[in-house]
């Protein structure tokens, strides 16, 4: 996020045009929280995980009674232009916004789940992997030390890119994905069929979206073969810490461009990377549109926990 808000109050400097930053996103905006940002306020927090702006679930910018007063405090600081950065809900409410009030609004994707159509890539995305990675890492240490079985959750809401990438980048015997529901038993088949092939250990990947999340996985193996089975629940530490380079270059990237179609006259756009390029997408088909987790990728995962 940081990397992000950096590079639209440089680029947007850089452009001659003065920005205004919004604290706690929507809920700042409906009270009135803002203050002018300079290329100097941004220095040094590139490297700094969460944001210096901070940021909340706000319930009073669904009524658009809240939106009204948000847009009354952009125009009293002669706002021209916003850009929202977050995920679908951040997107639901610049839409909205823009609808509702003429705003123009430029939608930045940040969020770990990297779930958002348009976009091959979240600001996040790629630092949440990295830490969750790291982490399985280590408990193989001890699954293959014990030789246990390890079911490992990590975030990503309803959707399993993350789990996916560790699940491929970390070697697990199996990932458990949102977007695919398997049967009771096939939890279970799945460490039987790794012992039967030699495997005194296995690391098992969970999605917090996948029915039952972690804990439901665990309880069906203990349940079904009576194998001492450990949870680890990842949790918020995806969230933070210093962000990866690639985290940062596509902030720097997005926050730029995010800054130009403003300028370019765009309007309830979102940007993205995406074929090698910058991309422009319809807010509202960054959540009406779905982007499922890679099915190459799916089938390496099984391929090579052969
Ligand atoms: N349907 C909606 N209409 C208007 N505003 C909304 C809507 N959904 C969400 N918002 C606003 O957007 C904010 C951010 O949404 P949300 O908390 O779902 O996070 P997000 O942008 O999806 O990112 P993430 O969940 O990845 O942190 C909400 O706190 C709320 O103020
Ligand atoms: O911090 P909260 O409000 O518990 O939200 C957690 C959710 O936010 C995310 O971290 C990002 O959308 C999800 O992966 C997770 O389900």
């Amino acid at each position: 996020m940081n990397a992000a808000i950096r590079a639209v109050v440089r680029a947007a400097t850089f452009h001659g045009i003065e920005v205004v930053g919004v604290r706690r996103g929507f809920q700042g905006l409906h009270e009135g929280d803002m203050r002018l940002l300079g290329p100097r306020d941004v220095a040094n927090i590139i490297q700094r995980g969460g944001t210096i702006l901070l940021t909340a679930r706000s319930h009073t910018w669904r009524s658009p009674e809240g939106r009204t007063l948000g847009a009354g405090h952009l125009n009293a600081w002669g706002v021209q232009g916003l850009v929202v950065i977050g995920g679908d809900g951040s997107f639901h409410g610049a839409h909205y916004l823009q609808q509702e009030h003429g705003i123009p609004v430029i939608g930045v994707p940040g969020t770990i789940d990297n779930d958002l159509y348009g976009t091959d890539h979240t600001i996040g995305y790629f630092t949440a992997v990295e830490t969750a990675l790291d982490a399985v890492d280590k408990l193989r240490d001890t699954a293959a030390s014990h030789e246990r079985i390890f079911v490992v959750e990590v975030m990503g809401r309803h959707a399993g890119h993350i789990a996916l990438d560790v699940a491929v980048a970390g070697g697990a015997e199996e990932v458990f994905l949102p977007e695919d529901e398997h049967p009771a038993e096939h939890i279970a088949e799945v460490v039987r069929v790794s012992a039967s092939k030699g495997k005194a250990s296995s690391i098992l990947i969970v999605a917090e979206g996948y029915p039952g999340g972690g804990a439901g996985v665990t309880a069906a193996i203990e349940a079904q073969t009576g194998l001492d089975t450990r949870l680890t629940v990842l949790g918020h530490i995806q969230r933070g810490g210093s962000p990866v380079s690639s985290d940062r270059v596509l902030a720097s990237r997005l926050g730029e461009a995010a800054v130009l179609a403003l300028i370019d006259g765009k309007s309830d756009v979102m940007v993205g990377r995406g074929h090698g390029g910058m991309t422009f997408t319809p807010l509202a088909d960054t959540w009406e549109k779905r982007k499922d987790v890679s099915r190459d990728l799916y089938r390496c995962a099984k391929t090579l926990s052969v």
